[in-house]
């Protein structure tokens, strides 16, 4: 029997202790805190990535019925009015395995200690369970973590990174990423933490998230990329060679609830999913390059 998290040494720092780390002042600190080391990608290399996957979030077995029907890759059960990585509730889990078992079914488990103690709850028919950083701020502690989480066999983890990993308290991306590599991980989720309309690309430039797919790629690690993400910036960043495994989305798949101006909290909007899903259709340019070398777990 694990440890709990909350019980070992390694304690997470509370996350009002977040505007403390804001404001580098030296250039030392700037260099410290800079989480992108990487040199840019070779137009060469980005060309040989495979048609990326659609992951939709849904909060109930509605919309997740609605997104199967439209040719989804992954079916991931959030709920979005409780924070970038809430958990529904296990009975959810449950009537989707029974279901949808022909689907690749994915569950935010929620953040750190909360992530582990509901994560033996999963159906063994899901595929994926991301688990959030937001307060551990250390490579070990994010190692602790992930040992914590104790998963049904065939479920696997995917870790997950803060793009805005100073509101979130936690290691910035490319520290994520080098401990997912460090310890063995094969799967990456990279999303924003605050989910109050700015995206991926205002917290990481995009020359940054085009470096940190190719050092995941090169690694052999599986690579996903959402947070606030408008079909029409995909398109944009594919082009400037940023090209993960997989797109994540929920808001700009949504019309937000009457009287209600967040789209993300709002219902699936049948025509804004499927624009979503004929731009992943290989048979659509917007998203293809040439050549389909396959490159860690798929
Ligand atoms: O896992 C992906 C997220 O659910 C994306 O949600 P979002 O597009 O509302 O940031």
């Amino acid at each position: 029997m694990p440890v709990p998290v909350s019980q070992r040494a390694c304690k997470v720092a509370p996350l009002h202790h977040a505007a403390e780390q804001r404001g580098p002042t030296s250039p030392a600190d700037v260099r410290r805190l800079s989480p992108y080391n990487f040199r840019m990608p070779s137009s060469n290399t980005l060309s040989a990535t495979p048609r990326p996957k659609l992951l939709v979030s849904v909060r109930n077995m509605h919309e997740a019925i609605q997104v199967a029907d439209s040719g989804v890759d992954v079916i991931d059960f959030k709920e979005p009015k409780e924070g970038a990585l809430a958990p529904v509730s296990p009975k959810i889990w449950h009537d989707a395995a029974a279901a949808l078992s022909h689907h690749q079914l994915s569950a935010a488990l929620g953040e750190k200690e909360d992530a582990a103690s509901i994560a033996p709850e999963i159906p063994s028919t899901f595929r994926y369970a991301k688990v959030g950083p937001s307060g551990v701020r250390s490579r070990d502690c994010l190692r602790d973590l992930w040992d914590s989480v104790e998963l049904p066999p065939g479920v696997e983890l995917v870790p997950v990174s803060y793009a805005d990993h100073l509101p979130a308290n936690c290691l910035a991306p490319a520290d994520v990423l080098e401990t997912v590599i460090t310890t063995g991980q094969k799967r990456l989720l990279l999303d924003t933490f605050v989910k109050s309309g700015e995206s991926l690309t205002d917290h990481v430039p995009v020359e940054q998230l085009a470096a940190l797919v190719q050092t995941a790629h090169q690694a052999g690690i599986w690579l996903a990329l959402a947070g606030s993400i408008r079909l029409s910036q995909v398109t944009r960043l594919h082009r400037l060679g940023v090209t993960p495994d997989c797109w994540g989305v929920r808001g700009d798949i949504c019309r937000p609830a009457f009287g209600e101006g967040v789209r993300r909290t709002g219902t699936i909007h049948a025509r804004l999913l499927q624009a979503w899903v004929d731009a992943f259709k290989p048979s659509c340019d917007a998203l293809t390059t040439a050549g389909s070398e396959s490159r860690g777990p798929r």
